[in-house]
C-alpha cells in the first residue's frame, strides 16, 4: 500500500486549489435533484414507446449541450468543520452527484457523526425496503467521519455490520457513528441506522487504518 496515501493527497491538492463558486454550486445541485428526479421516473414512468424513445433523444441533446462546454476535473474536497469532508461528488453525500441520496453530516460536540435522511425507490433491495449495500454504504461513510472527526482518519479495513431488520423506504430515518477506540493505525468506530419507531435496522463496526505514507 506504500504510496496510496501520498497519491491520494496529491488529487486532495489539485482540487482543492480549484474555487468554489457557491452560487455555480447551487445551480448545479438544482441540476443534480432535477436528474435524481428523472431517474425515478426512468424506473415509474408509464409513458409508451413513442413518448419514452422522444425523451431519450431530448436527454441526449441536453447531455450534448453539457459536454460542448469540456470536462474538468471533480470539484473539490475541502475539510469542513469537525473534519466533514465536503465532496461534491461523492456516491453518499455529494450535492452534485445524481447517484448519492445525498445524505448532510454533521459532528457533534462528543464527535459523534450524525445524519437524518430518506431514502426513495432508487435505493430499494426488498420490495419497500433499502438495498443492504446502501445501508452499508452510508455506515461506512458516517463512520469514516466520526474516524476523520477524531482525528484519525483512515481507509476502511473492515465493516462488520449486521441487518437488525428491513430499513424501511420513504420514511425519516436517522444514522450515527462514533470511534470508540484506537489501537496504533487502527480506529474503530460503531454505527447505526435507526428507523422511525427508535430501533436499530443496522448495526456495524468498522475499523479505519491509516496507510503508512
Ligand atoms: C481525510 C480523509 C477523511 C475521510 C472522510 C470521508 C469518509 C470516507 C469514508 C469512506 C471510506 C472508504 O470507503 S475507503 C475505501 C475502501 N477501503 C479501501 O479501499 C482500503 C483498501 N485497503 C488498504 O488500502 C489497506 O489494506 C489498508 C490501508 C486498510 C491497510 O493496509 P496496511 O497499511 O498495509 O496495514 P496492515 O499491515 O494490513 O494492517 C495494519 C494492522 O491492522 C490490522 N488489520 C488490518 N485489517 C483489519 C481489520 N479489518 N480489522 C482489524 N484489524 C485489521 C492488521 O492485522 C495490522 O495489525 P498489527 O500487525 O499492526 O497488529
Amino acid at each position: 500500500m506504500t504510496g496510496a496515501w501520498a497519491a491520494m493527497q496529491r488529487v486532495f491538492e489539485e482540487r482543492e486549489r480549484q474555487e468554489i463558486d457557491e452560487g455555480r454550486v447551487a445551480r448545479l445541485a438544482e441540476l443534480a435533484a432535477r436528474v435524481r428526479e428523472l431517474s425515478e421516473l426512468v424506473i415509474l414512468s408509464q409513458a409508451d414507446e413513442m413518448e419514452i424513445a422522444a425523451v431519450t433523444r431530448e436527454i441526449e441533446l441536453l447531455t450534448a449541450r453539457l459536454a460542448a462546454a469540456g470536462r474538468g476535473i471533480p470539484p473539490s474536497a475541502e475539510v469542513g468543520d469537525g473534519g466533514v469532508v465536503r465532496q461534491l461528488g461523492s456516491p453518499v453525500t455529494g450535492l452534485l452527484n445524481t447517484l448519492a441520496p445525498p445524505i448532510e453530516i454533521r459532528i457533534g460536540d462528543d464527535g459523534t457523526a450524525r445524519s437524518e435522511f430518506t431514502l426513495g425507490l432508487l435505493y430499494e433491495g426488498p420490495p419497500g425496503f433499502v438495498h443492504g449495500g446502501v445501508s452499508a454504504m452510508i455506515l461506512d461513510h458516517l463512520s469514516g467521519c466520526a474516524a476523520s472527526a477524531n482525528g484519525t482518519p483512515g481507509m476502511t479495513a473492515g465493516l462488520d455490520l449486521r441487518y437488525r431488520r428491513p430499513t424501511p423506504l420513504g420514511v425519516p430515518l436517522s444514522a450515527e457513528a462514533k470511534a470508540v477506540r484506537v489501537d496504533g493505525r487502527k480506529t474503530f468506530v460503531d454505527s447505526r441506522i435507526i428507523g422511525p419507531d427508535g430501533r436499530a435496522t443496522a448495526e456495524a463496526t468498522a475499523v479505519f487504518i491509516m496507510p503508512t505514507r
